[in-house]
């Protein structure tokens, strides 16, 4: 057969018992994708408990926000999936959250959607490795298991613009890579 579009496991998640993305429905659009490892993701009101917690201990008085916490706090999760997509040039996954994360667990994509580059597979970094960022906009912290499902990918294709101007710029990685000189 020939390779079109589809998924593989991660070199280094090999012999782990990576589950592959699946569709779960005859016309399901999504191929839910699995966690890859256990994770907790805390509540982002962790910082009004902090908040107030500092407020009652200066005794009400104005304090300066502790911003390097909150960052820290209010950052997505990344959620590894050990998988990697490849597929045609003119084509991107579509990653999207699952409606059941948001209507069950306070599960937020806080990208919205997650686009997956056709050559962002076997980047030089990180192989290709597919990551759902989370936030955890509950109140409780939620546990990630190992092979829960937490976003779905959808293949799509997308069109260029008539005055394109060509790139010849190999991805290097993901998540800000290209805002980085060479
Ligand atoms: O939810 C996501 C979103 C992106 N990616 C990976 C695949 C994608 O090809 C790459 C770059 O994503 P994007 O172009 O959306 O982010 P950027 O901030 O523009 O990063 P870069 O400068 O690396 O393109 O990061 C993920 O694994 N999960
Ligand atoms: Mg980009």
């Amino acid at each position: 057969m020939t390779k079109l579009r589809g998924f593989e496991v991660v070199s280094k998640y090999q012999d782990q018992n990576i589950i592959l993305p699946r569709r779960q429905t005859i016309a399901s659009a999504g191929y839910d994708f699995a966690a890859a490892k256990d994770m907790v993701i805390p509540s982002i009101w962790r910082l009004n408990f902090v908040r107030i917690f500092r407020l009652i201990r200066n005794g009400h008085q104005l304090y300066e926000p502790d911003y390097e916490m909150a960052e820290q706090v209010l950052k997505p999760f990344l959620i590894p999936t050990g998988v990697k997509a490849y597929m045609p040039e003119d084509e991107f996954l579509l990653l999207a959250n699952r409606s059941s994360n948001t209507f069950k667990r306070s599960l937020s994509l806080p990208n919205g959607i997650g686009v997956i580059d056709s050559d962002y597979y076997n980047n030089e970094a990180n192989e290709g490795e597919i990551f759902a960022q989370l936030i955890n906009y509950g109140v409780r912290p939620i546990k990630i298991h190992k092979g829960d499902r937490i976003a779905q990918g959808i293949f799509m294709k997308y069109q260029k613009a008539d005055d394109d101007l060509p790139v010849s710029r190999i991805r290097a990685n993901g998540f800000g890579s290209t805002n980085k000189e060479d």
